[in-house]
């Protein structure tokens, strides 16, 4: 589940354009997923986005309470 998620938007990406999206995963901390993740040009040369995003792993349960 989505717990915090950042992005900066570093360049427009021109329509119909073709980019590299690149995600890793930086760091676990029991139930915490630290992600990071860049959107690119094909190349890499020019940045486009970057973005931080924290995923905590939960049960169906908590979904079920609202
Ligand atoms: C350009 C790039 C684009 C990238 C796009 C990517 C696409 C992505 C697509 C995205 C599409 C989006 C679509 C969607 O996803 S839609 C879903 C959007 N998310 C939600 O609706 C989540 C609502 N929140 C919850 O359900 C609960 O709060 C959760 C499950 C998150 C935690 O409740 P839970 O009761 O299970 O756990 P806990 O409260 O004991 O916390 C556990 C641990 O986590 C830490 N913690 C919790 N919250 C935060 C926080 N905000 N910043 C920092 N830390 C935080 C907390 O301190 C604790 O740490 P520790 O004390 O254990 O060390």
């Amino acid at each position: 589940m989505t717990a915090n998620l950042n992005i900066n938007y570093r360049s427009p990406i021109p329509l119909g354009s073709t980019v590299l999206i690149e995600s890793t995963l930086d760091k676990e901390e029991g139930k915490k997923k630290f992600i990071l993740c860049s959107v690119t040009s094909t190349d890499g040369s020019r940045l486009h986005t970057e973005a931080t995003a924290l995923f905590v792993s939960i049960s169906v349960s908590h979904l079920l309470r609202g």
